[in-house]
C-alpha cells in the first residue's frame, strides 16, 4: 500500500470532491461525522472542550462541535484567532455554528484568554492538520503547551497540531495526543520513532476518498500490509519434496550465547526451509542437536568460537550468520573469508554487523541481493548518527542504494530499504518483542524464506511482516510482558496461516 505524502493525500482529497463527486464541505461533514461517532463511542465524557485553527482542520473540529451537541453533549468551541480570513468551509462551518447560539464560542487573541481546563472533558484538537507549512510559534505554542499541561486527555483530529506529515518536527511545540483520529491513510510521521509522544493511538477514520487515486500517484514509501504479503507467498505444492524449498545455513552462536543460536535454527525451521543446518562452536553441538533435533550441525574447530569454515558454502541456498557470535579477532577474519567467497545469498545480523562496523571496508564485499538487519544502535555503528528519524530512514535508502543490499532497519516500525530506492515500513509486531532474542528470530525466519527461493526484497518484506504477526499472536496468548522470542516462534505457523 502506498503511503502518501501531505501534498498527495490533498491532492486525493481533491481528486474525490471532484470525481465522486461531492462538495468538499460534505467531505468535511463525512470527516467530522466520522470522528463523532468515534467520540461517542470511545470516550465517557459529557463536555467538550473543542480547539479549532482557521484552516480545514479547524472546520472539521467546528462541525464535530455541532455534531456532539446534536447528540445531547456540552460542546464549548475555542478558536485560535490569527490574521488569516479562514478556509471557506471552516467559514461555513463557523457560520452554522454561530446560529447555534447554544454552543458557546470563544475567541483567543492573547495569553490571557487561555482557559482553564476541567480534568473530567475531553480536549479535541483541531487547530492545525496536514496544512501545517511551518513550526508553531506564539500563542499557537502557548496554546498547545497549555493543553499538553492540561489533565484533560487530548483527541488529535487527522493528526496532532504542530506535527509535520512528512518530516522531523524535532524541537518544535507539539500537541501530546491520547488518541489520533486520521482520516483515510497513516501519515508518515506515525511510522516514525521520533514522533511517539505525539500521537497515542492512531485510529483511521474511512471518509470513502476514491480508491483510484493512489494508482495515479508515484512515492518511494510504501506501507507492509496482509494484501502485499499474500502476493508474494507461494503456497507449498502438493507433491513438492524437500529439496524444493532450498538447503539454509544458519552461523551463529558463542560460549554463551548458544541460545542465539538456537533460536535463530528454530524459527528457520519453523519457516518453510527443506533443509537447515547450523554452523556453531564445538562446545554447543550437544545443545543444538537436543533443542533443534532437526537441524544439521556442523561443529566448528574451536570450542567456544565461530572461527573457521571447514566445509564448501556453495550448496546451501542461503546463509544467516550474526547472532551471538561475538566481535573476537578470530570470528573477524572468518566473516572477512566468507564476504570474500562466492556464497550465495546472506543475511548479516547483531555481531556480524558490529564486525562491519569496525571494519567498514568489508561493506565493499557485500554481494548483490545480501540483507542487513540493523537495530537502531547497529545501524549508528554502522552509518553514524543521523540529526533525526526521517533522515534515518533517509541514509537508511541511500545505503541500500550505494552497497545494493537490502536493509532492515528494525523498531517498532521496522523500514526495509530497497536499493531500488523506495522504503517499505511494517505495521504488524508490538512492545512485547522488544526483548532480547526478537532479532535472532528474524534472522532465522529471512534466511529460510531466501533459502526458498524469495529474492531479497520478497524475504525481508514478507518475513518482517510474518514476524510482527507471530509476535502478535504471542502477545494475544502470553501477553507483552509476559511473551519471549520462543513464543514468537511457536506462533510463526499461525502467521503463516493468515496468507492462504
Ligand atoms: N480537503 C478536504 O476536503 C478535507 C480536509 N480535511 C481536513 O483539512 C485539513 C487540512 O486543511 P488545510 O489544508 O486547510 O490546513 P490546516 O487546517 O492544517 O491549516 C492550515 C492553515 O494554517 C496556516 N498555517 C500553517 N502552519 C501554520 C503555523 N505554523 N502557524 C500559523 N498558521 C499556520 C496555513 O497558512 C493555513 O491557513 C486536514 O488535516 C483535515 O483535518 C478533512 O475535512 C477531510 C476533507
Ligand atoms: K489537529
Amino acid at each position: 500500500m502506498k503511503l502518501l505524502n501531505a501534498a498527495q493525500i490533498r491532492q486525493w482529497d481533491a481528486f474525490t470532491i471532484e470525481h465522486e463527486p461531492i462538495v468538499s464541505l460534505q467531505l468535511m461533514e463525512r470527516a467530522a461525522n466520522a470522528c463523532t461517532r468515534w467520540l461517542l463511542q470511545h470516550t465517557l465524557a459529557d463536555v467538550y472542550y473543542i480547539f479549532c485553527g482557521k484552516g480545514n482542520n479547524g472546520g472539521d473540529g467546528l462541525a464535530i462541535a455541532r455534531l456532539l451537541y446534536n447528540s445531547g453533549k456540552t460542546a464549548k468551541v475555542f478558536i485560535l484567532e490569527s490574521d488569516a480570513k479562514g478556509s471557506e468551509d471552516y467559514i461555513s462551518n463557523f457560520n452554522i455554528l454561530h446560529h447555534l447560539s447554544a454552543i458557546p464560542i470563544y475567541q483567543l487573541r492573547s495569553e490571557q484568554d487561555l482557559p482553564v481546563i476541567p480534568e473530567s472533558c475531553i480536549i479535541v484538537d483541531a487547530l492545525f492538520g496536514t496544512g501545517l507549512n511551518r513550526g508553531l510559534t506564539g500563542l499557537a505554542a502557548q496554546l498547545v503547551q497549555h493543553l499538553n499541561n492540561a489533565q484533560a486527555p487530548t483527541i488529535a483530529i487527522d493528526i496532532p497540531s504542530g506535527l509535520f506529515c512528512d518530516q522531523s518536527s524535532r524541537g518544535q511545540s507539539v500537541i501530546r495526543a491520547r488518541h489520533t483520529l486520521t482520516f483515510q491513510v497513516l501519515k508518515m510521521a506515525f511510522l516514525i520513532a521520533e514522533n511517539e509522544p505525539f500521537f497515542g493511538l492512531v485510529h483511521l477514520m474511512d471518509i470513502n476518498l476514491l480508491p483510484a487515486f493512489p494508482d495515479l500517484v508515484s512515492t518511494p514509501f510504501h506501507i507492509i500490509n496482509q494484501a502485499l504479503v499474500q502476493r508474494i507467498y507461494r503456497p507449498r505444492a502438493a507433491f513438492a519434496h524437500k529439496g524444493n524449498f532450498g538447503h539454509a545455513l544458519i552461523i551463529a552462536g558463542s560460549y554463551g550465547k548458544t541460545g542465539a543460536a538456537l533460536l535463530s535454527t528454530r524459527s528457520c525451521l519453523r519457516s518453510g526451509a527443506g533443509l537447515v543446518s547450523v554452523h556453531v562452536p564445538e562446545k554447543s553441538v550437544a545443545i543444538m542437536q537436543t533443542g533443534a533435533p532437526e537441524a544439521m550441525v556442523l561443529p566448528d574447530a574451536d570450542a567456544t568460537t565461530i572461527t573457521r569454515m571447514d566445509y564448501e558454502p556453495d550448496p546451501f541456498s542461503a546463509i544467516g550468520v550474526g547472532p551471538g557470535i561475538g566481535t573476537g579477532i578470530k570470528t573477524r577474519f572468518f566473516l572477512r573469508e566468507l564476504l570474500e567467497r562466492e556464497t550465495s545469498s546472506l543475511v548479516l545480523d547483531a555481531d556480524a554487523l558490529n564486525i562491519i562496523a569496525e571494519n567498514p571496508e568489508l561493506l565493499n564485499l557485500l554481494r548483490p541481493g545480501s540483507i542487513l538487519t540493523p537495530h537502531p544502535k547497529e545501524f549508528t555503528r554502522l552509518f553514524g548518527t543521523q540529526e533525526d528519524d526521517f533522515k534515518k530512514v533517509e541514509v537508511a535508502i541511500s545505503k541500500a542504494m550505494e552497497f545494493n543490499v537490502v536493509i532492515v532497519l528494525k523498531g517498532h516500525r521496522t523500514l526495509v530499504a530497497l536499493p531500488d530506492g523506495t522504503g517499505f515500513f511494517n505495521i504488524s509486531g508490538n512492545a512485547g518483542m522488544a526483548k532480547g532474542g526478537s532479532g535472532d528470530v528474524l534472522t532465522g525466519m529471512l534466511t529460510s524464506l531466501m533459502a526458498q527461493g524469495y529474492s531479497s526484497k520478497e524475504a525481508a518484506i514478507m518475513g518482517v511482516f510474518l514476524h510482527g504477526l507471530a509476535g502478535d499472536f504471542a502477545a494475544t496468548a502470553r501477553g507483552m510482558d509476559a511473551m519471549i522470542a520462543t513464543d514468537i516462534i511457536e506462533h510463526i505457523g499461525k502467521a503463516f496461516e493468515q496468507l492462504f
